[in-house]
């Protein structure tokens, strides 16, 4: 998941600015001029300089070398503004990504934890840029290196690249090992840190209950687990250093060691020195930061950011998220309010919605109707009482199993496939025609020109940027799925549509409704009366909620639209 997601990010922040690739291959290349040349002008400086008397000779070959340096070092200087200008909207966008996470997760009032995880997209951050430097830079040394040799004498070639390879070989195998081990190093460090701050602040109550022995074979363990982590992550370390034998070091063995055999080929001294030069000068350091750089910031990215990715950090009860059995719903005695000493919003709330349930929600404004789509959503926690979806308490369970789209639509500058697809990169493109043609967003893209465009969500109605929001989340793996009014924005015949898609789709829907429009369409409704909850089909609660029969008497004065039955006359 996580490297499609880089990958999304990469592609977006590339092509906002296409043409910065083209300059980072322009100043890559004037990198390894030196890395080209070098092995020439040795060659050049001994044979036709030094040996051959000329020290002049060897010397301006040597100088040209050095002009060829000067001319990489400009460059190197250039790369990196490029690079920063590829990694800081990759950033921003993973940023944005983890903030909202956290303010839909419901932790917007836990500042420390969005400091963290902050502070993990920083490091997520100057990861990727290493990465991009040391693989880029392997790449372009190891082709300008290639066609050094080949032109210089090809006779080399066979006792150089062949190691080379193996060696880049050995070490990505090696990779997926690495990630796994350093993982389990990085969850063994954090375990022993918060082990040992709970004893820390609890030293006086040890020492006072005389607990010593228990908690210090507490931590004791957690320290035994992270020092086997370590030991483990050591080990797969250890291949590090055999890749960088076999490919960085073999190489000038096999020159060394070939040497008779090179000047029996006619080679002369000046160009297996030049040979040599392409090895220890150019080839070796870029192998070796390659395996240093990928091998530290390859495996950090990957760990960094399925942490920040794919769970955004624990649920506030500490555990991990979990998969509940389906999605039936069940409230016992739930009650919310909004601080320690605030009335309750919702107060003894019992309620079950099967599994595939629509239930449309209604209620005059300010009764908590968004307060309920918060729990169900496990957005909010209740103050008293369970929510459980499937039989996990809703804030605890897979964020891929529910969805809430609130009013306010959250649109982002992309590319309206990328907005579709946010919450399913790997959807079909059928899935995502289906999609568009079920929330009527065919006329959207057509003028945008495609779905590929990037768009302002500036430039969009509040309407089409909720048909986007409905649209995403249609595409999602959501079965349970919280609208709370989020199609205020459109009108009754798309707000319909939109209904009916979700309806069809299956899995089970909640409706905070805007229109009561929607409760008709609901298989069942729920009134919110005061601190009275009424659950029943529109035509039970017609005749038992005064409530519910005024507000439909109002919407039938009102607004009757043609097509939507006729509600039962008021008792
Ligand atoms: N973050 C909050 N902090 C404090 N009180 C809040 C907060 N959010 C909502 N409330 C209060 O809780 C009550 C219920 O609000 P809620 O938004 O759930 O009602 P609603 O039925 O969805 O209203 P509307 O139909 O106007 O959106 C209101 O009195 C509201 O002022």
């Amino acid at each position: 998941m996580s490297g499609g997601l880089v990958w999304i990010f990469l592609r977006r922040s590339l092509s906002r600015e296409p043409y910065r690739i083209v300059r980072l291959s322009a100043w890559s290349l004037a990198e390894v001029v030196p890395a080209f040349a070098g092995g020439h002008a040795v060659a050049r400086a001994v044979d036709d300089g030094f040996a051959a008397g000329r020290p002049g000779t060897g010397l301006a070959w040597l100088a040209l070398l050095a002009a060829a340096w000067l001319l990489a070092a400009v460059a190197a200087r250039q790369i990196l503004l490029n690079i920063a200008a590829v990694v800081e909207p990759f950033r921003d966008d993973l940023l944005t990504r983890v903030v909202s996470g956290a303010l839909r997760a419901g932790r917007d009032g836990d500042a420390a934890a969005v400091a963290r995880m902050n502070h993990q997209v920083e490091l997520a951050r100057d990861a990727l840029g290493a990465i991009i430097t040391v693989v880029r830079s392997f790449v372009f040394t190891l082709v300008s290196v290639a066609i050094g040799m080949m032109t210089l004498a090809p006779e080399v070639v066979p006792l150089v690249l062949p190691p080379v390879l193996l060696g880049l070989g050995l070490f990505l195998a090696s990779l997926p090992a690495l990630a796994r081990r350093q993982r389990d190093f990085i969850v063994a460090d954090e375990r022993t840190a918060s082990a040992v701050a709970v004893m820390a602040g609890g030293l006086r109550d040890v020492s006072a209950c005389g607990a010593e022995v228990r908690v210090a074979a507490t931590v004791g363990r957690q320290i035994g687990d992270q020092a086997r982590a370590a030991r483990s992550l050591a080990r797969v370390t250890a291949t590090r250093t055999l890749s960088l034998a076999v490919g960085g070091w073999l190489p000038i063995l096999l020159l060394l060691a070939g040497t008779p055999w090179l000047l029996g080929r006619g080679l002369t001294a000046g160009v297996v020195l030049g040979a040599l030069t392409y090895v220890m000068q150019s080839l070796t350091p870029a192998l070796s930061g390659l395996v240093q750089g990928l091998g530290v910031s390859g495996v950090r990215l990957a760990v960094t950011l399925e942490r920040i990715l794919g769970d955004q950090g624990p649920p506030e009860s500490g555990g991990p998220r979990r998969r509940p059995e389906g999605t039936r719903l069940e409230l016992t005695g739930v009650a919310f309010a909004y601080g320690p000493k605030a009335e309750p919003v919702i107060d003894g709330l019992d309620l079950v919605v099967p599994e595939g349930d629509h239930l449309a929600v209604v209620g005059p404004s300010g009764i908590g109707k968004s307060t309920l789509a918060g729990l169900v959503a496990g957005v909010l926690r209740p103050t008293e009482g369970s929510v459980l979806v499937g039989g996990v308490p809703a804030n605890e369970t897979h964020e891929a199993v529910r969805a809430l789209i609130p009013q306010e639509a959250y649109v982002f500058h992309g590319s309206l496939a990328e907005n579709l697809t946010y919450l399913t990169p790997e959807a079909p493109a059928e899935a995502v025609d289906e999609a568009v043609a079920a929330f009527g967003l065919a006329g959207l893209a057509q003028r945008f020109d495609g779905y590929d465009t990037e768009i302002d969500p500036a430039e969009l109605s509040a309407g089409e940027r909720q048909l986007i929001a409905l649209a995403r989340t249609y595409l999602s793996p959501a079965r349970l799925v919280v609208l709370d009014e989020a199609t205020c924005h459109l009108d009754a015949a798309a707000e319909a549509r939109a209904e009916a898609a979700f309806a069809a789709r299956g899995g089970t829907l909640i409706v905070v409704a805007h229109r009561i429009s929607s409760a008709l369409r609901a298989r069942r409704v729920l009134v919110m009366d005061g601190t009275r909850v009424l659950v029943g089909t529109h035509e039970d609660l017609v005749g038992a909620s005064p409530l519910y029969a005024d507000l439909v008497g109002l919407w039938v004065d009102h607004r009757l639209p043609q097509g939507i039955p006729t509600p039962s006359p008021r008792p």
